[in-house]
């Protein structure tokens, strides 16, 4: 299983053929509102050394101590420091993070060379050295940009044909071979990290109530979860798009996923090819099985977009039409949010602005932890998508010169005012290790449908006030965070946040001297997957060949070891057998399961076809 050579040939590699028993093993009107601007710098003796310090804690600063005493002084920090994009109606207020006047201007400098990075980026620079690769996600929202005329027409061809073709989805111009309502109704999505967290966040914080076309998950190869998946379609399974998303097309969660979902196609009579769609890049496995077996449509992943960073394209941009998401808003509202990221001066840019204090928090070494508290159920997977975005993005063993530096920012978080329910009360008195964001909506909800639910107060109004609470409350306790505040969730604002987050990580890996865009790490646990599937296939065959013997050779863990010439592995093939044994595999264990080394195992029965295979 080290080569993913023919992971799409639904062939099943292990045949088990009789169950055994080793069992339990331990198992407002948005025109009047905005914010001055102040130049009036509050000066806090706070130096970039002592913001490298991990154990740094501004409450115990004589600084902050001033501040909290000073109001005056405090609102003038916010006013001084307040960002908004009035376009987008986005504001981020800096002022509860400590930074001081030496910093900013030592960031300035660092800054400078990251703002030319960046713009080199744009151009078309290989900005993946690793890999050898450009990175263009900045493109699809603006295709001008596109360092070729080709690369703009594919961009833009792309976008229409999405378009089409999720109107035509929708319209039922495009129908379901055998499902009675003529029209698809489903979509099921199968895909994996960065071709799964885009599309999740972007379903759970747009789709209408009810969408054309509902949309549900394959993300694991956890065949409980996929079962649940499929079994909650039921018979809508016949009006089902499923939309298979994979840039590299050889990733095997996605593989397995696709190889279930078509099973279960197959066991209700259903022809999967009509209703499969194929996001990937041409010709990777997963596109020449598209191809050959015929499915319904296929849309390109591009060699120049990171899986997370690939919201915008087909990857998230599909998935979002078909729910009757205004894509082009969205487009529309990074590409705003990518011209106001361009600026180069900290202040003035709001991704700066976020990573200078991302680098003023953690010390630039990701001392801290990233806590985003989104203050709007909708925005509920914001954290996690940003979890991908940062984490495999930033969080790098070695910079760009090769020195060892084990990078990162670590990111979590759910929802506010849920979340003051059940981690708050750590993050205000406990261990100091995070710093937060606080991410506000205006807009409680459509206008025309808010009530008093006490003279004066809204269910809004509470939320309001939870979330202003909690963030003078951490102040107050000397934790540190930052707001961004939107007027609205509308696909506009979302496309925003994106756009801001993906060039704050890209701005910070600058100033960190790292390669954002790759991800050597991921590389050793995927490899070490296929050792253990393919040494469970050398433990099988030398099973079935004992238990092929005349009579039966039980063999312990010792004897299968030897066999399988992996003595240093006795562990695995443990783990391996009692994988196999809790899900009534083929396995025959004789022995006590609580101590190893006295199991003596063989196979249910002798394949003979195996032995010579
Ligand atoms: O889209 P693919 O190629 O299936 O990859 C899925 C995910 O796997 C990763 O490569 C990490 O395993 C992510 O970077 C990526 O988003």
């Amino acid at each position: 299983m080290a080569s993913l050579s023919g992971l799409y040939s639904s062939s099943p590699s292990l045949k088990p053929t009789k169950n055994l028993s080793f069992k339990a093993l331990p198992a407002q009107s948005r025109d009047s509102f905005s914010f001055p601007h102040s130049s009036r710098p509050i000066n806090l003796p706070l130096n970039l050394s002592a913001a490298r310090s991990v154990a740094r804690d501004i409450s115990h600063t004589d600084a902050k101590k001033e501040l909290l005493k000073d109001p005056d002084a405090l609102w003038k920090r916010y006013l001084d420091w307040l960002y908004q994009q009035k376009d987008l109606g986005l504001y981020i207020d800096v002022s509860r993070v400590g930074f001081t006047d030496e910093f900013v201007a030592d960031m300035e400098h660092r800054f400078k060379a990251a703002f030319k990075a960046m713009e080199d980026l744009e151009k078309g620079s290989i900005a993946n050295p690793d890999e050898g690769r450009m990175v263009g996600h900045y493109w699809l929202r603006n295709s001008k940009l596109a360092p070729k005329p080709t690369l703009k027409t594919l961009i833009d061809k792309t976008l229409d044909s999405i378009c089409a073709f999720s109107d035509d989805i929708i319209s039922g111009k495009i129908k379901p071979p055998s499902a009675p309502a003529g029209r698809f109704t489903q979509i099921l999505s199968v895909g994996i990290g960065g071709s799964a967290l885009g599309p999740q966040f972007v379903a759970e914080a747009l789709a209408p109530d009810n969408p054309p076309l509902k949309i549900r998950f394959i993300d694991n190869t956890d065949p409980a979860g996929i079962d649940h998946q499929i079994a909650q379609l039921g018979p809508e399974l016949a009006s089902t798009l499923v939309i298979v998303i994979s840039k590299s097309g050889g990733t095997p969660e996605t593989r397995n996923g696709l190889l279930e979902v078509q099973k279960a196609f197959r066991e209700a009579g259903l022809n999967f090819a009509k209703q499969g769609v194929a996001i990937t890049q041409e010709n990777s496995l997963l596109d020449n099985t598209a191809r050959m077996e015929g499915w319904l449509a296929r849309f390109p992943m591009y060699d120049w977009v990171g899986g997370r960073t690939s919201i915008m394209s087909a990857v998230g941009l599909l998935p979002a039409a078909l729910q009757g998401i205004n894509v082009r808003e969205m487009l529309d509202g990074a590409a705003l949010m990518d011209e106001a990221t361009r600026t180069t001066s900290i202040k003035n840019n709001p991704a700066a602005l976020l990573a200078m204090c991302w680098y003023w928090a953690s010390g630039g070494v990701g001392s801290k932890d990233m806590v985003i508290l989104p203050y709007k159920d909708s925005l509920l997977l914001f954290s996690r998508y940003l979890q991908q975005l940062v984490m495999e993005s930033l969080g790098k063993e070695f910079d760009l010169d090769g020195n060892t530096v084990n990078q990162g920012l670590t990111v979590y978080g759910n929802k506010g005012s849920t979340d003051q329910h059940a981690y708050i009360q750590q993050l205000r008195e406990g261990v100091h290790n995070f710093f937060a964001t606080f991410i506000e909506v205006l807009r409680d909800r459509p206008p025309g449908h808010d009530w008093e639910l006490e003279p004066g107060v809204t269910c809004g109004d509470y939320l309001f006030g939870m979330l202003q609470g909690t963030r003078s409350a951490l102040y107050a306790n000397g934790r540190e965070s930052i707001s961004v505040t939107i007027e609205e969730v509308t696909p506009r604002s979302v496309g925003a946040l994106i756009a801001l987050y993906e060039r704050a990580v890209g701005l910070y890996a600058a100033i960190v001297n790292i390669n954002a865009y790759h991800q050597p790490g991921v590389e050793a646990g995927k490899k070490a997957a296929a050792e253990v599937l393919a040494l469970q296939k050398r433990v099988l065959s030398v099973l079935n060949e004992a238990t092929c013997k005349d009579p039966v050779e039980p063999l312990t863990l010792d004897a299968i070891a030897d066999r399988c010439h992996a003595p240093e592995q006795i562990e695995m093939i443990y783990k391996i057998i009692a994988h196999m044994s809790a899900n009534d595999r083929v396995l025959i264990a004789e022995g006590n399961c609580g101590s190893p080394r006295s199991v003596k195992v063989y196979l249910g029965e002798c394949n003979v076809d195996d032995l010579y295979a």
